[in-house]
């Protein structure tokens, strides 16, 4: 991907390309919590689309007449001395960001990026910066489930959709779901499937062999990548792995222990093993290597899930919708 020129201020936040037709309605306002990869890849993007027009890469291009560039940042949230204080549009190339700038001209988009909390008590404090938003996406590190929690009750406070991105449990707590359904207000959780990641790859390849009438004997995966999320989860490995079980709904898979490679910057290589069963008890063996930019991947799903979470909250649905939950690893109902 060639780099964009860091000078060149370009065509608007809001500026459009001849071939891209805005919505008729207003568009969906997001706060966003991580201002890591993912939110780099999301905001990147989303300037993309709206520049060029183009469809490649895009799932929906409406969800109930958004289309994936009508969205506005309102307020962001980071922990690091670096983000803080700086522009949306700046602070998601500021190391450890790794994710490759793509052909998006960003101006200053009028978003200063806010502290995230540091201890549960300031929820208040988050509640009334989310003002005016609709959705807040939460895409921080996984691995703090409490921290999720309190986000969650910011959005609750604030009237919010909360949607959660990571593998702490948040829309799995059934007392959670119970209070946002009754606020009238989404709650989308937990953890997104890459969009053409590990887990839906695998998945499709275990529902396939069982199709077929093959026998599942074991299997594994393992995933690499040089990403910060990569970094934190080979420390905080456990509620992504009963996760990723979540996805695969089936006992005869291990997920190896996750490694980070710096040298694979945002990309995610993965490799699958599938040892089975055919006709006549005889051996049947797959492997699979994956490479994809694992941002890519999340942004992908993230700009479905902000539209229908958007969508929910406007019709006055409360809890986990339907088409929502299709697209986590870990929906309501799955373990935690
Ligand atoms: O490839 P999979 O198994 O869907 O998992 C990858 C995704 O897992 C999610 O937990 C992360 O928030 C995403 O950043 C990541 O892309």
């Amino acid at each position: 991907m060639p780099a964009a020129d860091p000078d060149d201020m370009g065509v608007m936040n809001g500026g459009v390309a001849p071939g891209y037709a805005p919505s008729v309605i207003e568009n969906a306002r997001v706060a966003v919590v991580g201002v890591g990869n993912n939110t780099s890849a999301l905001v990147q993007g989303i300037a993309f689309y709206r520049n060029t027009g183009s469809l490649v890469g895009i799932h929906q291009p409406q969800i109930a007449g958004l289309g994936v560039g009508d969205i506005d940042f309102v307020a962001a949230f980071a922990m690091s001395d670096d983000k803080v204080g700086k522009d949306l549009h700046e602070a998601v190339f500021v190391s450890p960001n790794n994710f490759p700038r793509l052909e998006a001209k960003l101006r200053p988009s009028g978003v200063t990026v806010r502290r995230g909390l540091v201890d549960t008590t300031e929820v208040e404090r988050v509640a009334h910066a989310l003002k005016g938003a609709e959705v807040l996406l939460y895409s921080a590190p996984s691995g703090r489930p409490d921290t999720a929690r309190a986000y969650a009750e910011a959005a609750l406070m604030a009237g919010a959709a909360f949607v959660n991105t990571t593998s702490d449990p948040v829309a799995r707590d059934p007392s959670f779901l119970k209070r946002f359904e009754d606020a009238g207000l989404p709650l989308i959780g937990d953890d997104l499937a890459s969009q053409f990641g590990t887990s839906v790859v695998h998945h499709a390849l275990l529902r396939l062999l069982e199709e077929r009438g093959l026998t599942l004997v074991s299997s594994y995966q393992v995933n690499l990548g040089g990403t910060e999320d990569f970094r934190n989860l080979v420390e905080n490995p456990n509620t992504k792995k009963q996760s990723k079980l979540n996805a695969l709904g089936s006992d005869k898979v291990q997920i190896a222990p996750l490694g980070y490679l710096p040298q694979l910057k945002s990309q995610k290589v993965a490799h699958l093993n599938i040892e089975a069963q055919g006709w006549g008890e005889t051996a049947v063996s797959l492997e699979v290597r994956l490479q994809v930019h694992d941002p890519s991947g999340a942004a992908g799903v993230n700009i479905d899930l902000i539209r229908l979470a958007a969508t929910a909250l406007r019709s006055g649905h409360g809890g986990c919708p339907p088409a929502a939950a299709s697209l986590m690893k870990s929906p309501p109902g799955t373990a935690v």
